[in-house]
Order: C-alpha cells, then sequence, then structure tokens
C-alpha cells in the first residue's frame, strides 16, 4: 500500500466515529476515502466509448469484477494493472481524475454510484458499463462486517442499527434499493450488462465469457477457464495480500451467497414489484433482464 494510504489510515484511526461520513446531494460518503473534492472532480471526468466501466453497490462483488476485468483486459490486449489501487473513480483525488484524463484507451474505470449519479458523459457516449449486483441479505452482512473492520467507515452500534441504517439508506453510496430501481430502469440499454453474485458463484466461466463478449473481447476457452480459476474465492483470497495489501483479509471474509435455487424455481415472475421501493424483507435480484423481488427471507 502506498504511503498516502497509510497516511489516510493514522488519519481515520484519530477520526471521531460521527465525522467520518459526510452527505453529498443528499447521499452519504467516507470522507477521508471519497472526499468532497473528488466527488466534484468525478462530475467533470469525460467518459469515452471505449472506456471499460464496472459499477457495483457496495459489498455486491466489485473486487471480484475489477479482478475479472484486469485478467480479461491482460488476455485480449495485453493491458497488465496489477495495481492495488481499486479503479473506484470516487477515491480518485483532482490530480489522479486529471491522469485518468490524459490516459490512453482502454480505461478501466469503477464506482459505486447510482447510476443517476454517474456523469452523464457515460450514457452519452455510450460506454459499455458492467453492473453487479448480489441479493440483499449477503450484502447486508458484508457491509455490516465491512463497516467494523474498516477504518474509514463508522463502526456499527449493533446490527439491529445497522440493518435498520441498510434498509432506509442511511449507509455509504445511499440506499441498495435505490440503486436497484435506477438500474432497473436501464436494463434494456444494450450498453448495461447486468450480472448477478450468486450466477457468478454458480458458473464463473459462463460469467466471464458473457461480459468479455458484452465488452467485445473474444477469448479462447483456454483463457476464459484459466481466468475463472484465478478468480474463485479462494484464489483472490490467497493473493489478497499481494493484490490488496492490508485490506485483503478485511475485504476477502466469506464470498458465499444464500441458496436460492428453490425461491427461484417456485417465483412466478409476473408478481415482480415494478413499481415501488422494496418493502422491508425483500429480497431482489435479476434474471432474464428483469427485476424480480420476493420476500421474507432476511
Ligand atoms: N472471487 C470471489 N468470489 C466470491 N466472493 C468474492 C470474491 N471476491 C470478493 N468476494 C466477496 O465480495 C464481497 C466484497 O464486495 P465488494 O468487493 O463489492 O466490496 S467493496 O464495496 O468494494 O468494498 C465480500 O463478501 P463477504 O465475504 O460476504 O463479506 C467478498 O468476500
Amino acid at each position: 500500500m502506498s504511503s498516502s494510504f497509510s497516511a489516510k489510515m493514522e488519519l481515520a484511526k484519530d477520526m471521531k466515529e460521527e465525522d467520518k461520513l459526510y452527505r453529498y446531494n443528499g447521499v452519504l460518503y467516507p470522507v477521508i476515502m471519497s472526499p468532497v473534492e473528488n466527488l466534484k472532480a468525478m462530475e467533470r471526468l469525460e467518459a469515452r466509448a471505449d472506456d471499460v466501466m464496472l459499477v457495483a453497490y457496495p459489498k455486491c462483488g466489485f473486487n471480484w469484477m475489477v479482478a475479472v476485468l484486469r485478467k480479461i483486459l491482460a488476455a485480449a490486449i495485453g493491458e497488465k494493472a496489477e495495481s492495488q489501487t481499486p479503479p473506484l473513480m470516487e477515491f480518485f483525488g483532482p490530480e489522479m481524475q486529471q491522469v485518468i484524463h490524459n490516459a490512453p484507451s482502454p480505461r478501466f474505470l469503477g464506482t459505486h454510484m447510482h447510476p443517476d449519479n454517474i456523469p452523464a458523459s457515460f450514457t452519452t457516449k455510450k460506454t459499455k458499463m458492467l453492473v453487479i449486483f448480489r441479493n440483499p441479505k449477503d450484502t447486508v452482512v458484508s457491509f455490516y462486517h465491512f463497516s467494523n473492520k474498516n477504518p474509514f467507515l463508522p463502526t456499527a452500534e449493533s446490527w439491529d442499527r445497522f440493518l435498520s441504517e441498510f434498509m432506509s439508506g442511511k449507509v455509504p453510496w445511499g440506499s441498495y434499493f435505490d440503486h436497484v430501481l435506477g438500474w432497473e430502469r436501464r436494463m434494456d440499454d444494450p450498453n448495461v450488462i447486468i450480472v448477478t453474485f450468486e450466477e457468478l458463484k454458480q458458473d464463473l466461466s459462463e460469467g466471464v465469457r458473457r461480459v468479455s463478449e458484452f465488452f467485445g473481447f473474444s477469448l479462447s476457452d483456454p483463457q476464459i477457464q484459466a481466468i475463472s480459476e484465478e478468480s474463485t474465492f479462494n484464489a483472490m483470497k490467497e493473493s489478497s495480500n499481494d493484490s490488496h495489501g492490508q485490506m485483503g483479509n478485511v475485504l476477502f471474509r466469506k464470498g458465499t451467497n444464500i441458496h436460492l435455487t428453490l425461491c427461484l424455481s417456485t417465483l412466478n415472475t409476473d408478481s415482480c414489484l415494478r413499481s415501488h421501493v422494496p418493502p422491508k424483507t425483500t429480497l431482489v435480484l435479476f434474471r432474464e433482464r428483469k427485476l424480480i423481488t420476493f420476500g421474507n427471507l432476511l
């Protein structure tokens, strides 16, 4: 990890819990990692048609897809970027945003932002965006543990308190459910692909194939196989000290998901709750480009 990261860690140690988050345009963000100057600089970032853009609500599998996409880029165009810095635009200060502005194509960029807060040029330039979602139960559990171990986020007072904050969107990057509904509106956009954590767990090779084809990279079966094998939870956890430094242990916790097969097989897709914010105990999944919601699993 860089010395600037260590300096940020030191800063976090001395910060009061209640000062660790702030609001920007109504949404909470971590003060140290995503200060207001980063978010303002990000708003000015000009997208390109050939950017490779990754979007994920926190704890839905962002780092997993970062690893997969870096490997796809390496296999397809020889682009080796084994950086420890996640390509999360809101973590980049104004100088780094300038570096991105001048970087050669294809640039690999990522964000946890709500679709409405992603700079408009990503839509006007028709940038291809990979969006990864995970069921809300595992997302909130992962978020809870992450908040308790990550010095940049406030420690949760209790599970009950954290769950109620998650349900009402009083967590960094806002409401999971708002993000789901925001992407639902863009599901028919040919420049957006939505994959789920659950389908990747079930068949990672198929996920790698779909993602590489979506970005226009044609990989051989052995290349897809090799990328999948190097991107399992165990493989990534083992190398997490090299890939993510001291955050490795915090990020790669369990990597599992609840079992949804039974629920999906009994599900009537016509019963989708399309038009209102999902109720308290709703589980949300995308399947075959449809938003599917159902309840009482939390
Ligand atoms: N390869 C692989 N396979 C399966 N699961 C994986 C993998 N890589 C990361 N993970 C799990 O993803 C969770 C972290 O999500 P994010 O990377 O989105 O977190 S962050 O918001 O960017 O901090 C976190 O989930 P939990 O283990 O449930 O906490 C990670 O363990």
